[in-house]
């Protein structure tokens, strides 16, 4: 049974309110608490990226056996339901299309662009009816001012041309409806998410009425995440009655500078968020000492240290002698290479990071805050002297640096190699750590694959598996949560 968005929203416990600067704000009704799903809801479109759509339901996004429409061989489905669905929303209009060999090879970008649009055009058409609506060249013009400008015009007369013979087969049948399509034409680049796998890979596309009424924060509160095309929205904070619910249109381990750029071109905007916000009143690392660490920018000082790539005056004092001996060793081995300095630092601070934070996963937001402080302090003892004889190009923890480590990680869990892959993929947790929210599902995921890779080294290696399977078990544990 249908129902207005305001009890739709309501039944879950949210609402909406206004304010001057975001506009619609999403604000829960009653406190709660970190984990909850919030609210689950289906797309107005959506369908797999190129790559996935012989693996993907091209309808729901499920991972399961599938069947190829008999007529185009182009789109594929995992159940007669689905096959229907899609059929009457969309697939009737664009299967002939869908045998012409321009969509051959469909391409990624804006093609998935235009495919979005397709679909979503035709879908309001399934459901409006106006016939004093119609879709006239002059508005049409109007239409293709406001669209993105790597589509062109060609698309919309092509949906246009779509329901026009589909309202002479069908009299009865709906037409475009002008201010639905020019609404959502508005708004279109802000509106499409990435439909991610558990595992947080992109695999689909998709238009939601639901999840686009979130604002954004580059410290969010929520979490977007899918079972299929179904998008669930999840707290991974305590949140308090009133208070609005934000989640992240970006990755947030971006640096604050390329955050903003996104931020700006993609959705219009300038961030104020938390994270955002107080950037400008820290200068460096040295102000952090002076300013205590009672509240909430303590996570974020950690990300200014970080952005601010403080990091080239690491002073190593004690660690020093250990770490410049490890460095030797490591020249010794691969050469007189620029990368090789960075690898003991990064295990250092790694050791560091877990050491200080993973201890306190399981506590309340206050001691959280707490492991933090003490990170930060240890950090800021190795900012506040410099050393001249230490490499001074080092930026661990960097933005630079996570693909580097996260691809190296996912190399070693394939080829098996687990001592490896429980090195690098420590490093990967610490900067998940340092970087995204406590209860947000990457710290989730990276905890429970890292424990895999542990627990393959301690079968592998029973003798020094003491301390091993120790620690092994607490990320395990970590990771079950
Ligand atoms: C997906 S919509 C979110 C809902 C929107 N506030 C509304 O009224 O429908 C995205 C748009 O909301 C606004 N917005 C979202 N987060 C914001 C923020 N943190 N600060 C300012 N504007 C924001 C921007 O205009 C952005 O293009």
């Amino acid at each position: 049974m249908s129902c207005s968005l305001d009890e739709f929203l309501s039944k879950h416990g949210l609402k909406i309110t206004q304010n001057p600067i975001s506009h619609r704000t999403i604000t829960t009704i009653n406190p709660i608490r970190a984990g909850t799903t919030i609210v689950k809801s289906y797309p107005l479109a959506a369908f797999p990226l190129p790559t996935y759509e012989k693996e993907l339901c091209n309808q729901c996004l499920k991972n399961t056996k599938l069947q190829a429409c008999s007529a185009c061989k182009k789109a594929y489905y995992c159940s007669t339901i689905c096959q229907k669905q899609a059929w009457f929303t969309q697939h009737k209009f664009i299967c002939k299309k869908q045998q012409h060999p321009k969509y051959e090879n469909v391409v990624e970008g804006a093609e998935l662009d235009e495919e979005m649009l397709r679909r979503v055009a035709l879908l309001i058409s399934s459901f409006q009816c106006s016939h004093n609506n119609r879709l006239g060249d002059s508005k049409l013009n109007k239409v293709c001012d406001i669209l993105p400008k790597e589509m062109n015009i060609t698309l919309l007369i092509e949906v246009f041309e779509t329901l026009q013979s589909h309202k002479e087969s069908h009299p009865h049948h709906t037409l475009l409806y002008i201010d639905k399509l020019v609404s959502y034409l508005c708004r279109f680049g802000c509106n499409n998410f990435t439909i991610h796998d558990k595992q947080m890979f992109g695999i689909g596309e998709g238009t939601y009425p639901i999840g686009s009424l979130f604002n954004h924060s580059c410290r969010p509160n929520a979490v977007v995440m899918y079972d299929g095309n179904v998008q669930i929205v999840r707290c991974i904070e305590d949140v308090n009655a009133g208070e609005e619910i934000a989640i992240a249109y970006l990755d947030v381990v971006h640096p604050r500078k390329k955050r903003r750029e996104i931020l700006r071109e993609k959705y219009f905007f300038e961030c104020h968020c938390r994270k955002c916000g107080d950037d400008d009143k820290i200068i460096d690392g040295k102000s952090i000492t002076t300013r205590g660490f009672q509240d909430i920018y303590v996570i974020e000082k950690i990300d200014v240290i970080m952005e601010k790539e403080l990091n080239d005056s690491l002073d190593v004092s004690d660690h020093k002698q250990r770490i410049v001996s490890e460095l030797e060793n490591l020249k010794k081995h691969f050469g007189d290479h620029e990368l090789i300095e960075k690898p003991p630092i990064l295990f250092f601070l790694t050791n560091l990071v877990l050491s200080s934070i993973l201890p306190q996963l399981d506590n309340r937001f206050e001691n959280y805050i707490q492991a933090f402080d003490t990170l930060l302090n240890s950090i800021h003892f190795y900012l506040s002297s410099s050393s001249s004889d230490f490499p001074s190009v080092l930026n661990p923890f960097s933005i630079d640096t996570l693909p580097i480590v996260a691809s190296s990680f996912y190399e070693f869990e394939k080829k098996q190699e687990w001592n490896d892959a429980v090195s690098v993929g420590k490093i990967v947790l610490a900067i998940y750590l340092i970087a995204y929210p406590r209860f947000h599902p990457m710290i989730g995921w990276q905890l429970f694959r890292l424990g895999q890779c542990m627990s393959k080294c301690v079968k592998d290696d029973d003798i020094g598996g003491g301390k091993m399977r120790e620690e092994t078990l607490v990320i395990l544990r970590h990771a079950k949560r």
